[in-house]
């Protein structure tokens, strides 16, 4: 057992524990490894466990960049990182804080999808916690044996729709896992508060079911009502559990990700990253493009391209924007086009889900329309006879908007708005150089995964990375520093006007639509005190005291990635 020391304030100042030696350095929370002074290890009784000289952090944090630098390929790398976080966190966090750019394409996407699919082969240790539908009788006995610990963030995922690469059952732990590293990254939450958990209802991977390899339950996935009495159970579990929790829902299949959402946002504050987070990353950049092209709302056309969790998710949210320009519901529907398997939705289509009807356009008014299938109308056909101005993919479809539909986007309008946000890197709609290219450099663009930046006509175009890293971490922040009962759609409001004014669009048209990925840290600091400060106004605040200083809650909230004396 340990405990943390804090002030008055709330600040943690130490470490107290009863642990035996072997135990202290077993614990990545409170390890530091050749880092413990001489007066910790005379008190802890280290002398003799570890080499005799007494490292800074900074030197560790040097051989650490050596180690790293010396993996050949990505996925070693991120083998590398995750066991360095598993024996000392602090030291895993300090090297990541200062190397955000390389750090995070190899803790999190696009390489988190490599871990993920190659989960049950590359199995070392468990990490996290598994939650197995077939053991589901011990899942209050499982969740309370972490109530030692304060728990302020729950990532949950039951890895059916993993980024763009599908089902990948139990490996869904990595994308939980990779998530928190995010959200330590760039928010400061602590790494003792958070949980990141699987639920394992089975899989539908047919490479899964036969791999003798394979760590999850090898059945198919467990659906329909015992699924949702599952979730119930869960979600039950955790409120008696964890009564202040954040539970944030990540990768969940098409046909559960927004049920649940609904079912649970009224009782519990909670957030699913696929359609809220990402949801606010493109309107922050659509709300950018529009205010730095000085263009109005009223001009635009936006196509989306697969209307699945993601996609409806976003055009839920642009569609707030638009409405928020002045226009009305219906006027702002008309300027909405999506796009999935059989092509436009159209109202006439049959066994429409409720999240697509409401963008289904009205088969009247295509009459006009040149198309060669009109019960299939294809990307092609819908951007040219649209004049879409934005363009936004989220179907897994690599290179879904091919040169044709890029060069006509650039004909559409002076600065196209291009966001092909599947990930990982291997799903994406369309190569940057080709969006560039295609558009003789004027597309206002950003992808889901990191790409190099593109080289046209002499002039160097850097990539904007348009994920929901650059605002879940701070939305999650905010919420907890003021103890949000709810994320309200207001909360999701002020999170995307706030990343929209980091934009480097308001300097120049010719700039990125967003801030570098490293920048994640500071932009997150912002939207953590616009998010809280709405959730105070909006009266959601559970606080005892009333709330005047929501930066200073914010700050309180943040950890740091430094030692701190750990002692008898
Ligand atoms: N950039 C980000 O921050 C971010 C966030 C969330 C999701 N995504 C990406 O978005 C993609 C979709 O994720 P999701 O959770 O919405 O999955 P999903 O399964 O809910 O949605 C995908 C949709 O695309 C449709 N689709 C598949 N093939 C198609 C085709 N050939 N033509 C038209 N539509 C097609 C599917 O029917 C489905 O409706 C993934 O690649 C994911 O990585 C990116
Ligand atoms: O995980 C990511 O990189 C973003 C997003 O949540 C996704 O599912 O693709
Ligand atoms: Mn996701």
């Amino acid at each position: 057992m340990y405990t943390e020391v804090k002030d008055a304030e709330g600040r943690i100042t130490a470490i107290q524990t009863d642990e035996p030696a072997r135990d202290i350095l077993d614990n990545p929370l409170i390890n530091k490894g050749t880092a413990f002074n001489a007066e910790e290890r005379k008190a802890l009784g280290l002398y003799g466990h570890l080499p005799t000289r007494v490292e800074s952090m900074q030197s560790q944090v040097q051989r650490v960049y050596r180690q790293f630098q010396s993996k050949n390929c990505p996925i070693e790398k991120n083998i590398f990182l995750n066991t360095l976080h598993d024996s000392n966190t602090t030291l895993f966090y300090k090297f990541c804080s200062q190397h955000v750019d390389e750090v995070l394409p190899i803790v999190y996407t696009p390489t988190v999808g490599d871990a993920v699919e190659a989960y049950s082969t590359d199995f070392r240790r468990p990490s996290g916690v598994y939650l197995s539908y077939n053991n589901r009788e011990y899942m209050d006995e499982v969740l309370s044996s972490f109530t030692t610990r304060q728990i302020d963030f729950i990532i949950v995922t039951d890895g059916e729709a993993v980024l763009g690469i599908g089902d990948w059952g139990v490996g869904g732990m990595d994308i939980s896992i990779g998530k928190l590293m995010v959200y330590i990254i760039c928010a400061g939450i602590n790494p003792a508060r958070v949980l990141p958990i699987q639920l394992d209802v089975g899989t539908n991977n047919p490479k899964l079911l036969d791999d003798p390899l394979y760590l999850g339950s090898q059945h198919k996935r467990v659906d329909g009502e015992e699924y949702d009495a599952y979730i119930e159970q869960f979600v039950k579990c955790v409120e008696k559990n964890f009564p202040n929790v954040y539970l944030h829902w990540e990768d969940f299949g098409r046909g559960h990700a927004r049920s649940i959402l609904e079912k649970y946002r009224p009782q519990l504050c909670t957030f699913n990253d696929d359609m809220q987070g990402t949801g606010i990353v493109a309107t922050a950049n659509v709300i950018a493009a529009i205010e730095a092209t000085k263009t109005q709302f009223r001009d635009h056309r936006v196509v989306m391209f697969g209307a699945g969790t993601a996609g409806c998710g976003i055009m839920d949210q642009i569609l707030d924007a638009f409405v928020d320009s002045g226009m009305s519901r219906e006027e702002a529907l008309e300027r909405f086009y999506i796009i999935d398997r059989n092509g436009l939705i159209v109202d006439d289509m049959e066994d429409l889900p409720d999240f697509q009807k409401k963008f289904a356009r009205n088969r009247g008014e295509l009459a006009d329309w040149e198309v060669s299938d009109t019960a299939n109308i294809t990307l092609t056909e819908v951007v040219a006879n649209s004049g879409a101005t934005i363009l936004i993919g989220c179907s897994t479809v690599k290179g879904a908007f091919t040169n044709e539909i890029l060069r006509q986007m650039g004909k559409n309008t002076r600065f196209p708005v291009i966001m092909p946000l599947s990930n990982p890197t291997a799903n994406s709609e369309a190569e940057p150089k080709d969006v560039i290219e295609q558009t003789e450099g004027r597309a206002i663009m950003a992808a889901g995964s990191p790409f190099d930046p593109v080289e046209y006509q002499g002039k160097t175009y850097q990539i904007s990375q348009g994920n929901n890293a650059f605002i879940f971490p701070g939305l999650g922040l905010g919420a907890i520093a003021v103890k949000a009962t709810a994320v309200s759609d207001g909360m999701i409001r002020a999170a995307s006007q706030t990343l929209s004014s980091f934009s480097p669009l308001h300097d120049s048209p010719d700039n990125p639509v967003l801030p570098p990925i490293h920048d994640a840290p500071k932009v997150s600091k912002a939207v953590a005190i616009a998010v809280g400060q709405q959730a105070v106004k909006e009266g959601l605040s559970s606080m005892k005291a009333e709330v005047d200083d929501v930066e200073k809650l914010v700050e309180l909230a943040q950890w740091q990635p430094n030692y701190i004396p750990v002692r008898r």
